[in-house]
């Protein structure tokens, strides 16, 4: 590998529902729940826009699809998602290193090996638990506090906060996402954007991968230099 382009990429930045695990899954199970006892139509086309999308917002979006629109207070809101948030807090109990998507592991300690700093950026406040689950926490540099932000993705400032706490500049960092809303916020971050998932889905990414377990540091570093 060419020792220039080793130098220009610093840091891996990762979201974690979807790209280090598979508990997007468990929230669209939690969500699909909700939305039946609502009566509201939900479909798996419609959950890719509550990825990456914080707690009560993703429910706004849920009650925007009913066909007879009710009124809630914020106080009913605040019931029903801690009710969703109750559903998948049972989900991810069960969570073992064995749930780690595949690549994940072996990705991650390339970029150990070769020097480059790690960092998590989801917008979860059970991404501790999750984290401690698959036994990865000392794995990354750092983990962003999503109760300190003020913006949610796709503003930048999970990214910029993850970037300024590794001391790194958001231009040497990979963001690796599987939402829309967080592929937004990478780039508006002046990150360099991996999207796993469908290439259509992902106009903005700079590269998009099928699966996780196409991660490679040697490929993204081409990619990378060539970008830079
Ligand atoms: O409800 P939590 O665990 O705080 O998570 C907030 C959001 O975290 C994101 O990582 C998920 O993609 C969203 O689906 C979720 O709504
Ligand atoms: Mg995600």
């Amino acid at each position: 590998m060419d020792n220039n382009q080793t130098k220009s990429l610093q840091a891996v930045i990762f979201d974690l529902d979807g790209v280090i695990t598979d508990t997007a899954e468990y929230h669209y199970q939690a969500w699909k729940a909700i939305a039946e006892e609502l009566n509201i139509p939900f479909t798996r086309e419609f959950n890719e826009n509550l990825k990456g999308v914080s707690r009560l917002d993703s429910l706004k979006l849920l009650l925007s699809q009913t066909t007879t629109p009710v009124h809630y207070s914020e106080a009913e809101m605040n019931e029903l998602a801690a009710r969703k948030n109750n559903l998948y807090v049972k989900l991810i109990e069960k969570i073992t290193p064995a749930d780690l998507l595949p690549g994940i592991s072996g990705f991650l300690t390339e970029l150990r090996e070769a020097g480059i700093k790690t960092g998590i950026a989801s917008a979860s406040k059970n991404a501790q638990t999750v984290l401690d689950g698959l036994g990865v926490t000392s794995w990354f540099d750092v983990i962003v506090d999503v109760t300190r932000l003020k913006n949610n993705k796709p503003d930048p400032e999970i990214f910029l906060t993850a970037a300024a706490q590794l001391g790194v500049e958001p231009a040497a960092c990979i963001g690796v996402e599987d939402a829309v809303s967080g592929v937004d916020a990478i780039k508006a971050a002046g990150m360099f954007a991996v999207a796993i998932g469908a290439a259509e889905q992902f106009p903005k990414a700079d590269i998009v991968l099928p699966s996780t377990a196409k991660l490679s540091l040697r490929d993204l570093m081409e990619h990378f230099a060539v970008k830079a």
